[in-house]
């Protein structure tokens, strides 16, 4: 059984939609990447997915024990988080809301997820920062820590690599993986970057005039040409 589905699915912006009619399935432990021009939609169906809006039409499931509070989410960032005046133990916790409802403090167990989301993103010497102080590569460690307080089970990811140098790019990505074959996490990635989808993924969504979605070798299969555009040998 899947652990989410998405069948007929339309998004969009007060009933205008954006995109049209999708169907796909994601499974434990699959790496699907999203990929499209900009403006295509990318972002719109993951918030749909995470209920932040609603879809226009078509469903959108959960299953094989995934509930919707434990999508970990990564979001696009914005010159406003970049600079938000909290240490970084706080931003990793506050990933722990959607398990402490309305109780004003983290209990001992959401302590003790922090801390190891911080320790497997190997930035526990960072605690005490101001996440507004920190490099760019060392902020999106901090978010994902915070997106694995969420889940450890899924993770949709929004251009987590935008704005980082090629090396700190190539931390990333290892860790993203490490946490897909290690931990057995599902990763649903947004990315503008082809070359890393194709290299990564097991699954490709493209999505624009023409949607895909299928295995990466059925994606190299019916679009030869992506693995050159991608740098692929
Ligand atoms: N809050 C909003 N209200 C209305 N329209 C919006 C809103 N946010 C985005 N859009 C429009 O929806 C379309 C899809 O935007 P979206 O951000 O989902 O695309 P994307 O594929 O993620 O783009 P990018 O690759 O540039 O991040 C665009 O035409 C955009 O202008």
């Amino acid at each position: 059984m899947a652990q989410l589905t998405c069948q007929n699915l339309c998004v969009g912006y007060d009933g205008k939609s954006v995109l049209q009619d999708l169907n796909f399935e994601v499974f434990a432990g699959d790496y699907l990447c999203i990929v499209g021009e900009n403006g295509s939609g990318k972002s719109t169906l993951i918030k749909t997915i995470l209920g932040l809006q609603p879809p226009i039409s078509g469903r959108i499931l959960t299953g094989d024990g995934l509930r919707k509070n434990e999508i970990g989410y990564l979001p696009q960032q914005t010159v406003v988080q970049k600079d938000f005046p909290a240490s970084v133990r706080e931003i990793v916790l506050s990933g722990c809301q959607g398990h402490c409802g309305s109780r004003p403090f983290y209990s001992k167990e959401e302590k003790k997820l922090a801390a190891d989301a911080m320790e497997k993103m190997q930035i526990t010497p960072l605690a005490k920062r101001c996440y507004r102080t920190l490099s760019g590569g060392q902020q999106q460690r901090v978010l994902l820590s915070r997106a694995l307080c969420a889940t450890q089970k899924m993770l949709l990811l929004d251009e987590p690599v935008s704005g980082l140098d090629p090396k700190v790019t190539a931390e990333m990505y290892a860790l993203i993986q490490k946490l897909n074959y290690e931990d057995g996490i599902t990763v649903v990635m947004i990315s503008h970057d082809l070359s890393a989808a194709l290299q990564y993924a097991s699954h490709i969504l493209h999505i624009g005039d023409r949607v895909f979605f299928g295995t990466k070798a059925a994606y190299l299969n019916e679009f030869p040409q992506a693995w050159q555009k991608g740098g692929g040998a």
